[in-house]
């Protein structure tokens, strides 16, 4: 079967955890995240808020569309007017540029 939907091939691309340092200097480049979680769970973390649950699903939505084509999935908190995204790349038990990349991709959803 055909599809329209991009998936990105991570197969043949190596990542690594970033350094503490590389994180600190790639959340400086981004409004609103910050660090969550400890160890294999560390994250970077940010709450979108919203008027109402029809704009937040929305987002939700869209969130998901981004992470299937980027095949690289937030943990997702969806509460009536907010929601929380948490990214973390289980694969280097830590934060890759992958996240960041992601992060600035659900920010853009909202430019
Ligand atoms: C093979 C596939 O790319 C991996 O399992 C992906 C899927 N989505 C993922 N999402 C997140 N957040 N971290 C990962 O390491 C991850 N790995």
């Amino acid at each position: 079967m055909t599809t329209m939907l991009k998936k990105k091939d991570w197969s043949a691309l190596t990542r690594r955890a970033l350094t503490a340092t590389e994180t600190v200097a790639n959340l400086a480049k981004i409004e609103g995240w910050s660090l969550a979680g400890d160890g294999a769970q560390v994250a970077i973390e940010k709450t979108f808020h919203f008027a109402n649950y029809y704009e937040t699903i929305s987002f939700v939505n869209a969130v998901a569309f981004v992470a299937n084509a980027q095949d690289h999935h937030p943990d997702l908190s969806v509460h009536y007017n907010r929601c929380v995204v948490r990214l973390n790349t289980h694969d280097v038990q830590g934060i890759s540029a992958t996240d960041f990349d992601c992060a600035s991709r659900f920010d853009a959803l909202l430019a």
